[in-house]
């Protein structure tokens, strides 16, 4: 790319440069990720497009990895992986991806002195937004996860769960086609998780949003499907309805969706 063309890129946000000539935000197949030496994502197969998608699995399934991966910070191996059509693994240059996608880590570091708008103002700034539109997203992305009162306190006044709210809120500043989210309801109350649940509800429109979760409860309540993983691979992926429907009385769980992830996964995992 020319100076010029850099120039140019920057004065646009991402939605106004995305193309429209791939299937899928998001496409694996055969995608190995390593984490250290062991191979956390070890074959997956899976693509999604606009909607809410539930990433479901145990401890140590490879959510973790996967999105990684997604978010473009850890490297596949082996395998595809596109993101808007893109192959991530070929790119020369990633930054034009990375303008389009929101990432809420598991865990986040932050300036603890910086006020939550300064926190937020920050990663608009990494992700090249256009200068004059910062303010008003900020502010935007700050309402949204409910810290408008917050938003010139520092950072390290906040609750955990007010701390995950900003995260969300530096996730989301950018209006990303693609936002990915670990673990986004970790710490959150009751009352914060209806909130998120709401906010995900107005993303599934028009956004590829990926969540990863433990509890099969926020899946059921927010999103438009599910993708099951356990070691590495895919086990299951379609509707919230799909996933209630696997289940029997015998399996275990408090719930229809509970028990269905207790069979997909005790199936995935019994010896042939
Ligand atoms: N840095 C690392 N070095 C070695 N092994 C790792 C590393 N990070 C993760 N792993 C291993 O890779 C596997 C997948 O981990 P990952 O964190 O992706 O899973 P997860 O599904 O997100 O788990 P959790 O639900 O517990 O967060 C696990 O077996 C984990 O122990």
């Amino acid at each position: 790319m020319t100076g010029k063309e850099d120039d140019m890129a920057r004065t646009v946000s991402a939605s106004e440069v995305a193309p429209t000539t791939y299937a899928w935000e998001i496409k694996a197949e055969g995608l190995v990720v390593k984490a250290g030496r062991r191979r956390a994502v070890n074959g997956l197969d899976l693509s999604m497009g606009v909607g809410v998608h539930g990433l479901l699995g145990p401890n140590g399934a490879g959510k973790t990895t996967f999105i990684r991966a997604l978010a473009t910070i850890a490297r596949p191996s082996d395998g595809a992986l596109e993101l808007f059509g893109e192959d991530v693994r070929r790119a020369r240059d990633l930054r034009q991806v990375r303008r389009r996608i929101g990432y809420l880590p598991q865990q986040f570091g932050y300036y603890r002195r910086f006020t939550v708008r300064e926190f937020v103002e920050y990663l608009a700034w990494l992700k090249e937004m256009p200068k004059q539109d910062v303010p008003g997203a900020v502010q935007r992305a700050i309402e949204r996860v409910g810290l408008a009162d917050r938003a010139d306190d520092k950072m390290k006044t906040l609750s955990g769960g007010m701390v995950r709210r900003a995260g969300i809120a530096q996730a989301i500043v950018n209006d990303p086609a693609v936002l990915l989210l670990d673990e986004p309801t970790a710490g959150l109350d009751p009352a914060q998780r209806m909130q998120f649940r709401e906010l995900l509800h107005e993303l599934r429109a028009d956004t590829c949003v990926v969540v990863s979760t433990h509890l099969v409860e926020d899946v059921a309540a927010a999103c438009t499907d599910v993708a099951l993983i356990d070691e590495g691979q895919l086990v299951f992926q379609g509707t919230v309805a799909d996933l209630a429907a696997a289940g029997t009385g015998s399996d275990v769980g408090d719930s229809d969706t509970e028990r269905g992830y207790s069979a997909l996964l005790a199936n995935h995992r019994r010896p042939v």
